[in-house]
């Protein structure tokens, strides 16, 4: 993997970042992709699209920060999915937790999240945008006790957790309806990046033993449900639905 900074004391960070994520390994096509550190933090290329279509993870300035501030609280679809609506808050496991920006909203509501990604490259971004976080004086406080990351498969870290969450949380790729042109060129980028993940049925038996209130899946509205299982009740948004299973134990 190709991974560059303009900077020469940012050196020893990306350093620390190819070892903790393994990125020198990467066989991921380097032509194609690139990784770059400099003043915004650390951020994904691919050669063939412009500039817009850099991914980075920004919990301090970004969109998920406008959410944070403005967005509808414990009214949002996925408050209510995980049970934030019934006044307590749950402990969650992010166990797809891609760029952060789920995790992020529910920290933002005082839930505790505990976030998995396996992809490399996803991780790197994401750890990158927590030490911003973390550092930031007006929410890390609040991020360091409410967010952390755990690179690696769930598939081996849900059967290994040492902890029971009240919530397991699932958001796996799914594969894209919408034509290319439609889709943003972020999103377009990340899927080209990590792909569809087609071994995420596995997940749910694993996540339904694990969660001691529920597990949550997001899907497209076109998608069908997860392993096949119907869930308990469903939370619908204007692109996306909840898939909610309840614990069967707190029926
Ligand atoms: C659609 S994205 C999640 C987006 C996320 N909810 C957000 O708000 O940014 C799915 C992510 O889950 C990760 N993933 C899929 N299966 C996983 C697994 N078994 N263990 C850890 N991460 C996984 C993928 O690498 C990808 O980054």
């Amino acid at each position: 993997m190709y991974i560059h900074t303009p900077f020469e004391e940012n050196r020893s960070y990306l350093d620390t970042l190819t070892k903790l994520f393994n990125l020198s390994a990467l066989t991921i096509n380097e032509a194609e992709f690139q990784l770059v550190y400099d003043e915004l933090g650390l951020q994904l290329f691919k050669k063939d699209e412009p500039k817009l279509g850099a991914i980075r993870v920004d919990f301090v300035t970004g969109a998920v920060a406008h959410r944070r501030k403005f967005g509808g609280g414990k009214g949002q679809a996925i408050a209510k999915a995980v049970g934030l609506n019934k006044g307590a808050v749950p402990t969650v496991l992010d166990a797809t937790a891609g760029l952060g920006r789920d995790a992020f909203v529910l920290a933002s509501m005082g839930c505790k999240v505990v976030l998995h990604e396996r992809n490399p490259v996803v991780a790197a971004l994401l750890y990158d945008g927590l030490q911003r976080a973390y550092q930031d004086a007006e929410i890390g406080e609040w991020v360091q006790s409410t967010m952390r990351l755990e690179f690696g498969s769930s598939h081996d870290l849900l059967e290994q957790a040492g902890w029971r969450p009240d919530v397991v949380y699932l958001d796996p790729m799914f594969p894209h309806r919408e034509k290319s042109a439609q889709v943003k060129k972020e999103m377009r980028v990340f899927q080209d990046l990590v792909g569809n993940d087609l071994d995420a049925d596995a997940l749910l038996p694993f996540a339904l033993q694990l969660a001691t209130k529920r597990v949550v899946v997001k899907r497209p509205d076109y998608a069908g449900f997860l392993n096949d299982k119907t869930p308990s009740m469903q939370i619908k948004t204007k692109k996306n639905r909840f898939d909610v299973y309840v614990n069967a134990a707190m029926k």
